[in-house]
């Protein structure tokens, strides 16, 4: 693992207590405002010391409270970005990016100029000053100045909070290069958006009140029953990958998951792409027997891992769907009408609109 920390910090009647352990690809820290991700983050970088616990980076320590060890922010050869690109205003684009190269440390691999103009699609930007960029492009501008001060670990805080849906749309398939390419740069992802996190992350860690309440493989967190509340009703759902196979006259794409074939609307990845899809469990309804005569058709065999109730009236549902995990929510009723209980084999009845073209990534 190249990230292994544990934050202890009492601010007043917030008590943080966070560990974990990040490996290569994105992390992302997900929680509500106030939940202590910034506060993690920070204490990664070293803007803050923090009363106690450790942080140790490929086997080096930069911080342990008990040994007193504290090695200060330039010294950690790592990259931030924050929700503000915070670009120096009298510089150029090009020179906002080699202000970063300032700071890689001599022999250290990685990223040059010309790599990083072309990973971030700034060619035609590379001249401007930085308040004729667009918020995306000046994003882009920091994450890339980031990369060039070649990190061993990049910390990118609520990177996106500042756009609006188009931005965040125009950056989200930077980031998947970023994530999917050869630098294989370690990130560390705060977020408090699901859509965001549910596309670009490889691990998540579910933060709340300053405690780790869940954290593992993606796809494994979002299928987990237990996170809905976490996640919040609305937004919980499982992600699974899928194969674009065809992409017809009216608009639907034949996608391939484990379980079957999908056929959904606005699908953008070519023929042969390999997606990410984000199915909410609101949006999948249960069913003992194959339906027919009906509008969808997305149905899918599924059978029953567990049954989680929730404090109110619904339930929610891990489901086996071939060799992925969906989640439903249903509820209460329909689990003791339907005598929902492990084991059960039944259909999972998935809406063509279910899969939002926003919440396609790859
Ligand atoms: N320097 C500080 N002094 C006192 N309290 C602080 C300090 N920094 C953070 N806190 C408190 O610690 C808690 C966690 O804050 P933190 O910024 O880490 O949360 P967050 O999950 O990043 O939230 P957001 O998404 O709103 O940025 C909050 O209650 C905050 O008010």
């Amino acid at each position: 693992m190249s990230l292994d920390l544990h934050i202890k910090q009492q601010f007043g009647d917030f008590a943080l207590d966070v560990a974990f352990t990040a490996g290569a690809g994105i992390t992302a820290l997900f929680g509500r405002s106030g939940a202590g991700k910034t506060t993690v983050i920070n204490a990664v970088a070293g803007l803050l010391r923090p009363e106690g616990g450790h942080v140790h980076l490929q086997g080096e320590t930069l911080f342990d409270a008990t040994r007193g060890i504290f090695v200060p922010p330039a010294k950690r050869q790592l990259g931030y970005v924050f929700q503000d690109a915070r670009l120096f205003p009298h510089l150029s684009v090009v020179d906002n990016l080699t202000f970063g190269a300032r700071y890689a440390p001599s022999g250290a691999a990685g990223p040059d100029l010309a790599d990083v103009i072309k990973l971030l699609g700034l060619e035609h930007v590379q001249n401007r000053a930085p308040n004729t960029l667009s918020g995306g492009e000046k994003q882009r501008v920091a994450l890339g100045r980031a990369l060039l001060s070649r990190p061993r670990l990049l910390l990118m805080d609520e990177p996106l909070a500042s756009l609006d849906g188009p931005r965040k749309q125009e950056i989200l398939p930077y980031l998947e290069r970023l994530r999917d390419g050869p630098l294989g740069l370690p990130i560390l992802y705060v977020s408090h958006a699901v859509d965001e996190v549910a596309r670009l992350a490889d691990t998540l860690v579910l933060v709340q009140d300053g405690r780790v309440r869940a954290d593992g493989p993606l796809f494994e967190v979002m299928s987990d029953p237990a996170a809905v509340p976490l996640l919040g009703v609305r937004e919980a759902g499982a992600v699974i990958e899928a194969d674009v196979l065809e992409h017809a006259d009216d608009g639907l794409s034949t996608l391939r998951i484990s379980a079957g074939q999908l056929e959904l609307p606005g699908v953008q990845a070519p023929v042969g792409a390999r997606v990410r899809l984000r199915v909410l469990a609101q949006d999948v309804i249960l069913s003992l027997d194959r339906p027919d005569g009906l509008s969808s058709v997305n149905i899918l065999p599924v059978v029953i891992e567990a049954v989680h109730p929730g404090d109110g009236p619904g339930a929610a549902i891990a489901l086996r769907a071939g060799n992925d995990r969906l989640l439903a929510r249903v509820t209460a009723r329909a689990v003791a009408e339907l005598r929902l209980k492990p084991g059960l084999h039944c259909h999972a009845i998935l809406k063509a609109t279910t899969v939002a073209p926003g919440s396609i990534g790859r």
